[in-house]
């Protein structure tokens, strides 16, 4: 496969693949078979992780050579290890990068950290924005980690975030927004403070009572129903539309702008080629949205545009779907992360 970058757009796995082989991107340990996604790579947390004083951008220097001033520890990840809520870490990841001039890449959390509170961004090494790779880039990468509301188990190897690879800027094909389904039956989980572990490797082993309060809809006066955000406390919703991501595109749901409410969908989500797709198998899936406010308690009225979806271009079609290798959303409706069994009926 030639490596042709003239077009802008985000790179397809069969391009991610190629760019594995042409040495592009490296890694520390071999691939894992499922890493590349239809159109993004997970990326791996390697062995070492400092907890710091607080969070920075690298500027000028070297990711290491910041970390001098802030590292409190060093934590050593064999055998795993426990990330405590309230505190900020910066992991070494596995993956490295030495992009050919014409590429560069995004960062976002994947949606299962997101939905475990888990805050995410990537580093690089003189960089001047988080979750940006600048064009070019030859280097390291690292991650700040932050966990919100639960403390969670991590081991080397565990993927907290993804990275789209682009071909120049691509273009916004179109903005949507999204509205907040709060009608009826149970309309979304709020995290409950002092629970337990979360390991973050372990899929369908906890139970969500545990850590999820249910949130049943309210209504008022004949109205479809409304939600008071707590300042502090996590949420995570339902988009009361379905999303469709077209096979040849994927979106990234940006949150609000803040004149429409001081609350945030807390991440910036990534939405796969496919998703919601009837090719894919996924029509009628719903948008999982993670929401907090900051300063004042916030009502939420059922409809209420709390996100916007931008769509972007790829430079072809991928050869995998969402949806047609082993992956946890497509279909979904109000849906908590993987890490967690259904929901108990009744
Ligand atoms: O805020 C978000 C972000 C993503 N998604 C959906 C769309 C996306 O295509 C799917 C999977 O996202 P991602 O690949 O980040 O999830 P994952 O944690 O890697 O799970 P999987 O193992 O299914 O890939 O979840 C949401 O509903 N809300």
């Amino acid at each position: 496969m030639t490596l042709d970058f003239s077009r802008p757009g985000i790179l397809p796995c069969q391009a991610i693949e190629a760019l594995i082989a042409a040495g592009a991107v490296t890694s520390a340990t071999p691939f894992d078979a499922d890493q590349v996604q239809p159109a993004s790579l997970d990326l791996r947390l390697g062995a070492r992780v400092w907890r710091v004083r607080a969070s920075f951008l690298p500027g000028d220097r070297r990711v290491e050579e910041r970390l001098k001033d802030v590292a409190m520890h060093q934590i050593d990840l064999e055998g795993g290890a426990v990330l405590e809520k309230g505190c900020v870490y910066i992991a070494e990841l596995q993956e490295r990068l030495k992009l050919p001039p014409g590429l560069l890449a995004r960062a976002n959390p994947k949606s299962s950290s997101g939905r475990v509170d888990v805050f995410v961004r990537l580093l690089t090494d003189r960089g001047l924005a988080f979750d940006d790779v600048a064009e070019g880039y030859d280097g390291p990468l690292y991650l700040e980690i932050a966990p919100q509301t639960f403390s969670v188990l991590v081991r080397p190897g565990t993927r907290l975030n993804q990275l789209r690879l682009k071909a120049g800027e691509p273009p916004r094909l179109e903005t949507r927004s999204v509205g907040v389904e709060l009608s009826e039956g149970i309309i979304g989980f709020r995290g409950r403070r002092h629970a337990g572990i979360i390991d973050l490797d372990r899929e369908d082993g906890h139970d969500p009572r545990d850590f999820w309060e249910p949130l049943e809809a309210r209504s008022r006066d004949g109205r479809p129903g409304e939600l008071l955000l707590d300042p502090g406390e996590f949420y995570i919703l339902a988009s009361m539309e379905s999303v469709e991501i077209p096979v040849d595109q994927a979106a990234e749901m940006t949150p609000i702008d803040p004149s429409v409410g001081e609350f945030r969908v807390h991440y910036a989500g990534f939405f796969d080629p496919g998703f919601g797709t009837d090719e894919a198998h996924g029509a009628g899936s719903r948008g999982v949205l993670e929401v907090r406010t900051h300063d004042t308690p916030f009502l939420l009225e059922h409809g209420q545009t709390v996100a916007r979806l931008v769509y972007e271009p790829l430079t072809e079609r991928p050869e995998r779907l969402y949806g047609e290798g082993g992956s946890h959303y497509q279909r979904q409706g109000l849906k908590l992360s993987k890490h967690f069994r259904v929901w108990p009926e009744g």
